[in-house]
């Protein structure tokens, strides 16, 4: 049983051709609300593979709340841990497709009310968890505690950690997989990748995008290859790496297999839109993974 900690946002992803200067009104293409937040994602990502899941995090009293909380029940996510805020509105992230970018704007909300008090709530659930899952999207001090709770309890924690500025390195004494990007992996050890790898053998996964995932074993650098496939949309894509190892680790899994689960399960997320459409369920991954 895995429990994720962490945000629940609705996704409201506007697309436009023209983008407006200040003061000025444009017309956009399309508009569509989707269901998003790491932490929600990630929940999801392990949930579609059949892992048992829980969520713990909170929405507001309002119906993007009580759509994300029925969302991940839909996807089998137990949810009593999911709090109901009554002070401020569920989390969103305001997605701006431009000329094959995008522009985001997320407002918090709820998820700045996970706090302290949650993660005791949760305790009992949190000590009989084989892996906790959390990202860096609800407050630092709640990480923090959370991370000393887990320790305590001796329950291993897969931190995936972005947005990177809010990471602490001294947390790594209490965390048994960091699974950064490129660019969060710089900022996160102000130093050369294959210097941070060679620190935390094991531990340290760093992502490379379509190239795959790396990582020191304590001999070598490993790097396992990306799975080539043809990009409809990326996002969603660290999110279903994490949930997706995540799994593969509580299935038991010796840590070079589980990245590679990871790449494919990743792999099978980018060729379709949104954070959540393409994650991918065990068959699919399992079929990729016998080619
Ligand atoms: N174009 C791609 N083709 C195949 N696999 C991909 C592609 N992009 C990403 N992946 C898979 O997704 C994983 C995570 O991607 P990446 O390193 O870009 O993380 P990220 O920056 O957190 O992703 P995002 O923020 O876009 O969700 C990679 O390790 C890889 O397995
Ligand atoms: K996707």
């Amino acid at each position: 049983m895995i429990t994720v900690i962490g945000s629940i946002n609705m996704d409201l992803v506007v697309d436009t051709t023209i983008f407006p200067k200040q003061g000025e009104t444009v017309l956009g293409n399309r508009f569509e609300t989707v269901p998003g937040g790491k932490g929600a994602n990630q929940a999801v990502a392990a949930a579609r593979l059949g892992g048992e899941i829980h969520m713990v995090g909170a929405v507001g009293q309002d119906g993007f709340g009580e759509e994300l909380t029925a969302n991940l029940s839909t996807e089998g996510i137990h949810t009593r841990f999911v709090a109901t805020a009554q002070e401020t509105a569920t989390g969103i992230a305001n997605i701006l497709l431009y000329e094959n970018d995008n522009r985001i704007i997320v407002v918090p909300g709820a998820n700045g009310l996970v706090t302290e008090a949650e993660i005791d709530e949760a305790r009992e659930l949190i000590e009989r968890s084989e892996l906790v899952i959390m990202q860096l999207e609800i407050p630092q001090e709640t990480v923090d505690y959370a991370l000393r709770v887990c320790k305590e309890a001796g329950i291993p924690v897969l931190l995936n950690p972005a947005p990177a500025k809010n990471f602490k390195e001294e947390w790594m004494n209490n965390i048994a997989y960091l699974t950064p990007n490129e660019t969060e992996c710089e900022e996160i050890f102000h130093s050369e990748i294959e210097e941070a790898l060679e620190k935390y053998p094991n531990r340290l996964i760093v992502t490379l995008g379509a190239a795959g995932a790396r990582y020191y074993n304590g001999k070598e650098h490993v790097f396992i290859e990306g799975f080539k496939t043809k990009v409809v949309d990326t996002t969603g894509a660290g999110d279903t790496f994490n949930g997706a190892l995540a799994y593969a680790i509580t299935s038991g899994q010796p840590l070079k297999e589980a990245v590679r689960f990871a790449n494919i399960a990743a792999s099978l997320s980018v060729e379709k839109f949104g954070a959540q459409g393409g994650m991918p369920t065990l068959q699919m991954v399992e079929a990729r993974l016998k080619g």
